[in-house]
């Protein structure tokens, strides 16, 4: 009985102290892991760079490479005399480099590894179940060709030419929507406002998803888009860079980014399944009506027939999804911006000439078509080949938005030298690159913070001034691998709206705005801007 009594006593003590208890077992566990990662900084070669001090928080390492990128990496690269630095974020050792040696190695170097170096620091990348297992244990690793050999297919013009009147169809179905609100515009003025980094982010989404994913979830009515626009843009917002520090603290962002990531796993599961059971169950029959719709001949159908598991599927729509949005959607939004923002309507007008052009060219005779009705006609060819203006106009805008630094990681077993200075990058060890040490120059780019396509014309060629001095679609072993699909989306998008439309550029009130809103070159990836702005349109007399 007494002892009874002693236990109860002694749980209800025990209850009433959990909070000291709590605290001090965490305190414990801090420390524990603080002692663990000041221990783990590697030992470094003499010829690493330079570590860039200034900055550095023993433990944490520095923290202003998440906060403040753009000024951090400039002060390191001042830092140092030959401009490539060193500095911890967390345990990881990272070489900050630049200058045109350094960028040869960077891009060039097969010893330095692309997927392992992003694998780290981009910690927005959906996590998939793969995750969680060692790289060895890893049967679907990105590194290993697969996801690159079957994206190739989907950049071939077979392919393309087979998602070219989808793609044309759910443009000119935004842009109609667009147009209806124009009209219906309650002052009668025929204008109306649209958020582009919305409108545009949903359509590319649903390209995206078109192209690269499942066909019947891009459909308008689908419930699915929208769904699957919200776990990918949680996911998309959940960066946790914290946990690069401390890999095992469970964040809420982190807590967040997993939900939807599991949400988005086992909704493309659900539909891998469900068409699998169709294929067993109905022997054929249902399916073969599924296929005469179009339905389900898309990315997803293409693994599966060719024997892919849901878990391979899912990687590559996931991969996809997030390798070909968020870039795509940012760089068409820009890119109208600016055309919007224009004060001499210099580009805007050689743009609309260049529509114009086409729409003589192509226009029936003597058929009274619309924009949207003369373009759905163009072939793939005629699409790469008829908007040279276009390309000059997108490439500027990659260059001023395609922001934050690349990522690589020396797994070559050997320290990697960098140039004739004979730096190094050390095994083990990652380097990253500021892309604006090279598309923010000004001596490759004068006056660089404009935008001004007129740049790359022959007579300018200032992307020509240094090797690697372009970097908007990636260099050297990693070129970006869904250009052709990108330029041929914003293409098609910047071609139907221009020529459709006349607009202008406002804030989120309505008051023009007589130039784009500045660019937050800290950015980690591509992004809208700060400032919310919109686009003010209304249809343009018939062309
Ligand atoms: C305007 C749109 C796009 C831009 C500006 C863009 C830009 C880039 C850049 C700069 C890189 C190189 C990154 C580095 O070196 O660290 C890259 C690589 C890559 N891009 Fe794109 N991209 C766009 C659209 C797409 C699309 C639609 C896809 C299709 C899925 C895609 C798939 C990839 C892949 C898979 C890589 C890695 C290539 C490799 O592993 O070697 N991109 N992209």
């Amino acid at each position: 009985m007494d002892s009874i009594r002693l236990l109860t006593k002694l749980d209800t003590q025990t209850l009433r102290d959990w909070p000291t208890i709590l605290t001090f077992l965490s305190i414990l566990l801090l420390l524990y892991a603080l002692t663990s990662l000041t221990k783990r900084r590697p030992h470094l070669p003499s010829n690493t760079p330079p570590l860039f001090k200034a900055s550095d928080w023993p433990i944490l390492g520095s923290l202003r490479f998440f906060t403040d990128r753009y000024r951090f990496y400039n002060e390191g690269i001042l830092s140092s005399k030959t401009g490539n630095f060193s500095f911890f974020f967390g345990r990881h050792h990272l070489v900050g480099l630049s200058g045109v040696e350094a960028r040869r190695a960077f891009f060039e170097n097969k010893a330095l590894n692309m997927t392992k170096g992003y694998a780290v620091f981009l910690t927005v990348t959906p996590p998939t179940p793969e995750d969680s297992k060692p790289v060895k244990e890893m049967h679907y690793d990105l590194q290993d060709k697969w996801f690159a050999k079957y994206l190739f297919n989907f950049m071939k013009s077979e392919s393309l030419e087979k998602s070219l009147p989808l793609v044309v169809t759910d443009v000119r179905a935004t842009l109609e929507q667009l147009a209806l609100a124009s009209s219906n515009s309650p002052a009668g003025t025929n204008e109306a406002m649209t958020d582009p980094f919305d409108t545009i982010n949903r359509l590319i989404f649903q390209l995206t998803m078109r192209t690269l994913g499942i066909s019947s979830w891009a459909s308008s009515s689908s419930p699915m888009l929208s769904k699957s626009l919200k776990w990918f843009e949680i996911i998309d917002k959940s960066t946790s860079p914290i946990r690069i520090i401390f890999p095992w603290l469970p964040t809420p962002n982190h807590f967040r980014r997993m939900t939807a990531s599991a949400q988005l796993y086992f909704a493309v599961k659900n539909e891998f399944e469900h068409r699998r059971g169709q294929r067993e169950t109905v022997g054929g029959q249902q399916r073969k009506e599924e296929e005469e719709e179009g339905d389900d001949d898309d990315a997803m159908q293409y693994l599966m027939d060719n024997g892919e598991d849901a878990m391979k599927v899912l990687i590559f729509i996931i991969a996809s999804l997030y390798a070909a949005h968020l870039n795509t959607s940012t760089m068409v939004c820009w890119l109208v911006v600016y055309l919007a923002a224009e004060e001499n309507g210099e580009w805007v007008g050689r743009v609309r000439e260049e529509i114009d052009g086409a729409l003589r060219r192509h226009r029936q005779n003597g058929e009274k078509q619309s924009v949207g009705e003369v373009l759905a006609g163009l072939t793939l060819d005629e699409w790469e080949a008829e908007f040279p203006v276009i390309q000059l106009c997108l490439k500027e805008t990659t260059r001023l938005q395609v922001v934050g630094t690349s990522f690589r990681r020396n797994v070559s077993g050997k320290d990697v030298v960098l140039g004739s200075k004979g730096e190094v990058v050390p095994h083990g060890g990652f380097a990253t690159y500021l892309l604006d040490d090279v598309h923010v120059n000004p001596s490759i780019y004068p006056d660089p913070l404009r935008w001004d396509p007129g740049r790359y014309l022959p007579d300018r060629a200032e992307d020509k001034k240094e090797p690697l001095a372009f970097l908007g679609w990636g260099a050297g072993r990693h070129p970006c691998l869904g250009m052709r699909l990108a330029k041929l989306e914003i293409t098609i998008l910047v071609a139907n709206f221009v020529g459709m439309f006349d607009f202008l550029l406002c804030d989120a009130k309505g008051r023009h705005m007589s130039e784009a809103p500045e660019t937050n070159r800290s950015n980690h990836t591509s992004s809208g801007p700060d400032t919310p702005v919109r686009l003010k349109y209304k249809l343009r007399e018939q062309q």
